[in-house]
């Protein structure tokens, strides 16, 4: 379906896409990720014109879109974007922005334009939104709604660029569910995202991007579960585990806990673990009050989605010490509150440094 083959990009001397091959086949839903600025939101841009590729060749259905006397507007029609922003029209209705491409650019008739509107509106769980404007709506119901009108145009491919990143995080999985819905239906699509649990779920081939080219490609159990290049791996281990140094007793609590609110929620942990682990970091912190005065401890919190287990690991320099039987400890309820809420607890000096290790109790 579509070709593309040894695509670059540069703007001015900064050479953001190199050297990007790739084949895309009919239903293929192809998630790309990868570290910021590697070049994916630019690469989907190339695809479908927005930014003029600087050099290779893509050929969509057998025909070259690089070509100077390829008919750029209909090809865009075909391959349709959506927006991290939305990019919906103010100044227009729901409706009238589903109806604004088909009437204006498709010559469908306005009635039937509207009856399809109907029906996309009703796809995306919005149809009693359809005289609203879209200021009237929160950000997932804009989002749903630039989806249905890039469906308005009847696309036979989908590009979307970071489609919930500009989302309240509790909007995110109505957005999604929309997506996932569209991937049932057969529909092509590319999608560049954050969502890594969402990619893992939702494609059937995943990209990993990287200083401008494709580093790694495979299905979706590769790329998360068995990364087979070394820039994957980090990759994937950093966005799947939390770490946070802390230098004093002073440490900023309320920072650390908005982040790790944004982790729990990228990792879409339900609430009740998302609770527990914050209090369990809590008490393990205060008891480690003593040990931030004279050395830093680093923490990682870790979940696998395979067992759903919720693992923190505490590490500190300084002698060896087992902070949690030490016999200097400001309080037993602390240590009661964190026995109740692990599984396990397993101390080990490795190093030079204390490790322990603490799995989260099955919510
Ligand atoms: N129009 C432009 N002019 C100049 N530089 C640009 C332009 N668009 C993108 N860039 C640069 O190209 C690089 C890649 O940007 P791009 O948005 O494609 O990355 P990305 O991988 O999608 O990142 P993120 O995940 O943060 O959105 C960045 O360094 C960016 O600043």
């Amino acid at each position: 379906m579509i070709q593309i083959k040894h695509l670059s990009k540069k703007f001015g001397a900064l050479e953001v896409l190199r050297d990007v091959s790739i084949t895309v086949r009919k239903g293929e839903v192809i998630s790309i990720i990868g570290p910021s600025g590697t070049g994916k939101s630019t690469f989907l841009r190339c695809i479908n014109l927005l930014d003029r590729p600087s050099g290779g060749s893509i050929v969509i259905n057998g025909v070259d879109i690089l070509d100077p006397k390829a008919d750029v507007p209909a090809i865009r029609r075909k391959m349709n974007m959506v927006f991290q922003s939305f990019n919906l029209y103010q100044h227009l209705s729901v409706m009238d922005n589903l109806t604004l491409g088909p009437v204006k650019l498709l010559q469908t008739g306005r009635q039937d334009a509207e009856k399809k509107a109907l029906e996309l509106l009703k796809l995306v769980g919005l149809a009693e939104k359809a005289d609203s404007f879209p200021d009237e709506l929160s950000g997932g119901q804009k989002q749903r709604v630039a989806i249905a009108r890039c469906l308005a145009m009847e696309p036979s491919i989908i590009l979307f660029d970071e489609p919930t990143s500009a989302l309240d995080p509790t909007m995110v999985s109505e957005v999604l569910a929309v997506i996932r819905r569209l991937a049932r239906d057969g529909m092509t699509m590319l999608i560049v995202t954050h969502e890594m649990k969402f990619a893992r779920d939702v494609s059937s081939r995943v990209l990993y991007m990287d200083e401008g080219v494709i580093y790694e490609e495979g299905p979706p159990e590769q790329i998360f579960d068995n990364p087979q290049k070394e820039r994957t791996k980090i990759f994937i281990n950093r966005v799947r585990s939390f770490n946070y140094r802390i230098a004093s007793p002073d440490y900023d609590l309320y920072a650390m806990n908005a982040e790790i609110e944004l982790f729990c929620e990228k990792q879409i942990l339900p609430l009740k673990s998302r609770q527990s682990l914050q209090l369990l970091v809590e008490e393990v912190l205060q008891i480690c009050a003593d040990t931030l005065r004279s050395t830093a401890i680093e923490l990682a919190i870790t979940h696998s989605e395979k067992t759903g287990e919720i693992k923190l690991l505490v590490e500190s320099g300084g002698a060896e010490e087992n902070i949690l039987e030490s016999a200097a400890l400001p309080d037993e309820l602390g240590l009661t509150i964190i026995r109740n809420l692990t599984r396990s607890i397993a101390y080990k000096r490795d190093g030079g440094q204390n490790r322990l290790t603490l799995i989260l109790k099955e919510q």
